[in-house]
């Protein structure tokens, strides 16, 4: 069977420990644009491992703006011309538009013929968040919603991020929870240092320990090497607790006593360590209750309570869904490459008149599936699942007439800004309105603040 472990080296032939120490990614291709190298910092950028991008052609591991049209590491093998900063964006493995700069050269032989390319790229994306707080803003990512209960979820995020507070975050499922603790890490000056996921449903007892505290080598049959956990890992940074809530009252203990220590005890350790990692916990449950029935620990719900944020389910924030359908369907065509232009009417108030128990991964996964079915042009019924399509004729919710035309307009004005790059003058024009009615209208559908 093949080995998965990855390759100690990126590269071999020139000098790899330079290349492993420097902070912009790098790759180089062959004659034939297939990945030959791919440096340590090329995998924290965009999220694929080494493994995973070597012998493939490079725009299969990019999905760059420029791979389809201008290609610079093209022009640079073509021409010869090594190209210099130039800013584009590529996507990453979890379909996120990152910023960078790009720089390319030819690679030769001994004879000066060009054997391939080497591409460097600085990821821009904190540069980015610089300048929009600069600009009184703030990069919340993927982060987008115009529902007063979220804006107010946008607002508190990044005075968060500058304590290191533990945070509890509660929604439903698929509302977002792992985004925001996202943001808030992205938001902290701890950024650079990781962002460590646990999800505490997932695992038995036993195993949920060692993955947090880990163990030293010897601590039990099989353990040959010592395993750092979870906690040791997020040292500097920021440490998930995903679904909190149906940890065991043991292991709620035992984190409790980590919480007020701050540190804890790998697995046959003599010594504790010191752990600093910010804590932020989430919940689809509702911790308080869980509370009340003696399931959770009322101390340990104390110390994770310290600053509290809800997310209200999708049902709740409608408005938003013309907003994320947009999002999505540009976050897909960016991925696979396509040219959707949007969903057609009737879907859109589908998708309005729908409960969304899945809330926004329910609402993503129905745009990703799809774009299967949907070669070009917009969305229709016929491209949406059955269940959705049945449960709407069992619902058949006549009530949504009002919310469905409020989501068309923010739909048209939303397009419209986009088309005009935000101006409002031109954006009124095209929709054929004054400036004052447009900015009215915004207002009235929770588009500006009031
Ligand atoms: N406001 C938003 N804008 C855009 N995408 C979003 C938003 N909120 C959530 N998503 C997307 O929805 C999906 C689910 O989000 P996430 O995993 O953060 O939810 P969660 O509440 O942590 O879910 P679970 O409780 O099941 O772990 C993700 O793919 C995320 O990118």
């Amino acid at each position: 069977m093949q080995s998965l472990k990855p390759p100690e080296k990126p590269c071999n032939g020139f000098n790899c420990d330079i290349l492993e120490s420097i902070s912009d990614g790098v790759f180089t291709v062959d004659d034939k644009w297939l990945i030959t190298s791919f440096n340590r910092a090329a995998e924290q950028i965009t999220g694929i491992s080494r493994n995973q991008a070597m012998g493939r052609p490079c725009w299969e591991v990019f999905h760059s703006s420029l791979c389809e049209s201008e290609c610079a590491l093209r022009y640079t093998m073509e021409s010869g011309k090594p190209v210099v900063g130039k800013t584009c964006y590529f996507v990453d493995s979890r379909g996120r538009r990152i910023t960078v700069s790009v720089s390319t050269s030819v690679l030769s032989n001994d004879q000066g013929e060009i054997t391939g390319g080497v591409e460097t790229f600085r990821d821009l994306s904190a540069l980015e968040s610089l300048r929009l707080q600069l600009k009184g803003g703030f990069d919340m990512g993927e982060l987008i919603s115009h529902s007063p209960a979220m804006q107010k979820v946008l607002e508190l995020t990044p005075a968060v991020a500058e304590t290191s507070s533990t945070v509890l975050i509660q929604g439903e499922t698929g509302t977002g929870k792992e985004l925001v603790a996202r943001a808030i890490h992205s938001l902290h000056r701890g950024r650079e240092a990781p962002f460590v996921a646990v999800n505490c449903a997932a695992l038995p007892d036993t195993l949920l320990e060692s993955e947090l505290f880990g163990y030293k080598a010897g601590a039990f049959t099989g353990a040959e090497k010592s395993k750092p956990g979870r906690f040791a890992q997020a040292r500097g940074g920021t440490l998930f607790l995903d679904e909190i809530g149906d940890m065991s009252l043991n292991m709620q203990t035992k984190l409790l006593r980590v919480l007020q220590d701050r540190s804890f005890e790998p697995l046959g350790a003599v010594q504790p360590e010191k752990t600093d990692a910010r804590i932020i916990a989430a919940s689809n449950k509702d911790l308080e209750q869980l509370v009340e029935m003696k399931a959770f620990r009322q101390d340990l719900f104390y110390r994770i309570n310290v600053v509290r944020i809800d997310l209200p389910p999708l049902r709740e924030r409608k408005e938003d869904i013309p907003f994320l359908v947009d999002q999505f369907i540009e976050r897909f065509n960016r991925l696979y490459n396509r040219e959707i232009t949007g969903v057609d009417p009737q879907v859109l108030s589908l998708f309005m008149a729908h409960d969304w128990p899945g809330n926004i991964r329910e609402l993503e996964n129905v745009i990703e599936r799809a774009f299967v079915l949907c070669r070009s042009g917009e969305i229709q019924r016929s491209h949406l699942p059955r269940e959705l399509i049945i449960r709407e004729r069992r619902e058949n919710a006549p009530t949504d007439l009002h919310t469905t035309k409020q989501a068309l307009e923010a739909a048209n004005i939303s397009r419209a800004l986009k088309q005009t790059q935000n101006s409002m003058t031109r954006a009124a024009r095209l929709l054929g309105m004054h400036r004052s009615t447009l900015y009215r209208k915004m207002k009235q559908l929770g588009l500006i603040k009031m």
